[in-house]
């Protein structure tokens, strides 16, 4: 009988993303000894969730998230051989007004870290306009996002990649903001951000929650408190990140050790004794 030990990164990978028993079993906390080991499954997330996107439909939409998740991201992708990126449309789950040379920019990161060095058309990044005022760009990145899903009245992205604040937030979502609420716009401008920069533009709860595939990324002891709080539940309204629930995607929460150090929930360690 094959035992836990035996189960190898790569049919770790083919487990969790190709077994369709596996993916129908709701939200799944996986957890890795660090992020050196998170980092190749979240490639490997993207890369077969493109392949499945691009036989099913002709391409593959991406939402990408800042913060800590460019750098991780940038580098895993780019150890892969053969990366082709000539059908992805990305666009971005929340962007900070700020011009693209900003250090602030996520556009401006994964410019630098990512977009330079693979074959994403142009015309296949969705980034906002940091030149207009909060609202209207809100608006034009509204636009842009429509006519990139004609056939969607809200966008149904392939897979959203999200990280979470030490507070809770996600996208440019903050606790008890009143755009948690937002139910009509699919994107909305943001001018009090407790994060700065304080002017964003951020997807509402509808675009996420429509979206195939919602995967968080979180790592570090600093998100330990708050990640126990958003996993496993308390008292009063909802963290930002625990409302995304997406309404007939899967959900994957891919965490490292020093951040599931307060967990007691039951999750998924590949490799180390977890029942895959
Ligand atoms: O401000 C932001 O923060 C969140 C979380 O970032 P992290 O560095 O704590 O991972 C990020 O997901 C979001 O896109 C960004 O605008």
């Amino acid at each position: 009988m094959r035992t836990d030990k035996m189960l190898q990164s790569h049919d770790f990978h083919q487990y969790l993303f190709h077994s369709d028993s596996a993916l129908m079993a709701g939200r799944r906390v996986v957890v890795f000894p660090s992020s050196a080991e998170l980092g190749p499954v979240l490639a490997h997330l993207v890369t077969s969730r493109a392949e499945k996107a691009i036989a099913s439909h002709g391409r593959f939409t991406l939402g990408l998230s800042g913060g800590s998740l460019v750098s991780m991201l940038s580098k895993e992708l780019l150890t892969l051989p053969e990366l082709d990126c000539s059908k992805w449309v990305v666009g971005f789950c929340d962007e900070r007004l700020v011009s693209f040379d900003d250090p602030e920019s996520t556009y401006g990161l994964y410019k630098n870290q990512l977009f330079s060095k693979v074959n994403i058309p142009d015309s296949g990044i969705l980034t906002i306009d940091p030149s207009l005022p909060v609202s209207e760009c809100a608006e034009d990145y509204t636009r842009k996002l429509k006519e990139a899903f004609p056939d969607d009245d809200i966008p149904v992205f392939d897979l959203l990649l999200l990280g979470m604040g030490p507070d809770g937030h996600t996208c440019s979502l903050f606790p008890d903001h009143p755009l948690l609420e937002e139910t009509k716009k699919i994107v909305a401008p943001i001018s009090d951000s407790p994060k700065p920069p304080p002017q964003r533009v951020t997807m509402t709860l509808p675009v996420v929650n429509s979206a195939c595939c919602v995967a968080f990324v979180s790592t570090g002891g600093s998100k330990a408190p708050i990640l126990k709080e958003v996993l496993e539940g308390r008292e009063g309204p909802a963290f930002p990140a625990a409302r995304v629930v997406p309404t007939n995607g899967e959900l994957f929460w891919l965490v490292d050790d020093p951040a599931a150090a307060s967990l007691t929930i039951q999750v998924e360690r590949p490799g180390s004794g977890a029942k895959l």
